[in-house]
């Protein structure tokens, strides 16, 4: 390698290291979700770059109290200020040593050199300091590491959640936090109007790429390693798509026939507007709702994707005179905004961004759609009400609020002895969703 690819590569190091003590920075203190914080922090990366600022920013908001434990032991006095991006930096450095094992002095060095790449480049033996002292305790790489990690009695989370877990799910609390804090799977949708699930698998194998079926919901595949979705068969020409098996029960539960009209509420971006569409070629458009029009672009791409269409308002749900023709829905999918706590495991940064007051604003939020899109239904039409939230208050106690003020509501079963299905993170290897379909008397 000649001078200059090395210290290129001792460059391009360091900057992965600065770019996710960055994105860290801007979701703890600035309160950006990771998936903004983090494609503006790598933006001028490399592939391989990118990926490491990656795993390390999700690895170190799955496990930061630990992690700040552990370099708080270390600092004489907290980093504060214009300083503050040098804590985040420190949790980068102890991330690579205590978790990923990269119980190395190289990794170290491109940390210590993140510093003067994020400008506090008079800090670096301050970062060294440390780095140096952790690498010295980190365990060797076939030790069991997590003794060597202080106790965090709440399990990496917000104590208001854990507590809030707990008064809603009880013994089965415990498992949900760790669940919350597992690497999820890649989960694969077929479009069934391209391939039987079968003929993909084959597909799939073919390339070497190994995976299995979900026992449930019948267009999905789990990948048994994650892979970019340019190695997957036909995915440019719409085979298949990203998304997760408990999000592909909505197209089961929804109880829906290609004699229907139908809306779907809340679409962007698009997941379960594209599994509808690619199971029934419809008589009549599909309508979908969506508030955000930066996120409609995001339905438009996958429509195109799969060369499918849908007729798409960009508007308030709760508001339907602003977007409704007036023409009742035969069915409904409502997949509400919420707290996305059974999404955890995919998204750790809510952990750290979501305040136990947002649930209550959500809650009426949600109350507030689903009583405007009921006036919408046909009278003997169903509503399908989702969440990716594990909350009973977004939940199971929307529901029970709603059929109190709807006499002509009433709830039908999903599965046989279920009226409400509450899918837990870790349930089938799926994430945390909630299900309770609502039908119109006559
Ligand atoms: C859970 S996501 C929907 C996921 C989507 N159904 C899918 O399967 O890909 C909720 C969506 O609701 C949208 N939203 C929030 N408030 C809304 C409102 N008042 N009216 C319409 N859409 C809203 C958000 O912008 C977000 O895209």
């Amino acid at each position: 390698m000649s001078e200059s690819n090395k210290s290129e590569s001792k460059g391009s190091g360091a900057a992965s290291r600065a770019a996710a003590a960055t994105a860290l920075f801007q979701v703890l203190e600035k309160g950006e979700s990771l998936s903004t914080a983090l494609p503006n922090a790598t933006s001028k990366l490399s592939p391989p770059d990118k990926r490491l600022a990656s795993s390390i920013s999700y690895g170190v908001l799955r496990v930061l109290p630990t992690l700040n434990n552990l370099i708080g032991a270390k600092l004489q006095q907290p980093l504060k200020g214009k300083l503050k991006v040098l804590h985040y930096l420190l949790l980068v450095g102890a991330y690579q040593l205590y978790c990923q094992r990269i119980k190395d002095h190289a990794a170290v060095s491109a940390t210590v050199e993140a510093a003067a790449v994020l400008k506090k480049r008079n800090n670096k033996a301050l970062i060294n300091g440390v780095l140096r002292q952790l690498l010295r305790e980190a365990p060797d790489a076939d030790e069991n590491f997590e003794r060597h990690l202080p106790e965090d009695s709440t399990h990496n989370h917000p104590r208001w959640l854990v507590q809030q877990l707990e008064s809603d799910h009880g013994d089965k609390a415990t498992s949900i936090l760790r669940e919350n804090n597992q690497h999820p799977p890649m989960w694969l949708r077929v479009n069934e109007r391209q391939f039987s699930r079968d003929d993909y698998m084959a597909q799939l194998k073919s390339q070497g790429i190994d995976a299995v079926p979900d026992t449930e919901a019948r267009n999905a595949i789990k990948l048994l390693t994650p892979c970019p979705v340019d190695k997957l068969p036909q995915f440019h020409d719409g085979a298949v798509s990203v998304q997760d098996r408990s999000a592909q029960l909505a197209a089961d539960y929804l109880n829906v026939d290609s004699r229907h009209r139908v809306l779907d509420c809340c679409a962007a971006p698009g997941g379960k507007l594209l599994h509808l569409l690619e199971r029934h070629s419809f008589e009549r458009p599909v309508h979908a709702v969506e508030l955000d029009a930066n996120r409609i672009e995001r339905i438009n791409e996958n429509l195109a994707r799969q060369q499918l269409s849908a007729e798409i308002h960009c508007a308030d749900a709760a508001a339907p005179s602003t977007w409704w023709d007036g023409k009742p829905f035969d069915r409904i999918l409502l997949d509400a905004p919420c707290s996305a706590t059974g999404v955890i495991r995919r998204h750790p940064d809510i952990k750290w961004l979501r305040r136990q007051s947002d649930i209550t604003e959500l809650a009426e939020l949600q109350g507030n759609i689903l009583n405007a899109l009921w006036e919408t239904l046909t009278p003997g039409g169903e509503l399908l009400y989702a969440t990716c939230s594990v909350m009973r208050e977004e939940n199971q106690s929307q529901i029970e609020t709603f059929l109190k003020q709807h006499s002509d509501a009433t709830l039908i079963p999903i599965e046989p002895n279920q009226t409400m299905v509450q899918v837990l993170p870790g349930d089938a290897d799926g994430d945390g969703f909630f299900y309770a379909r609502l039908k119109k008397a006559q």
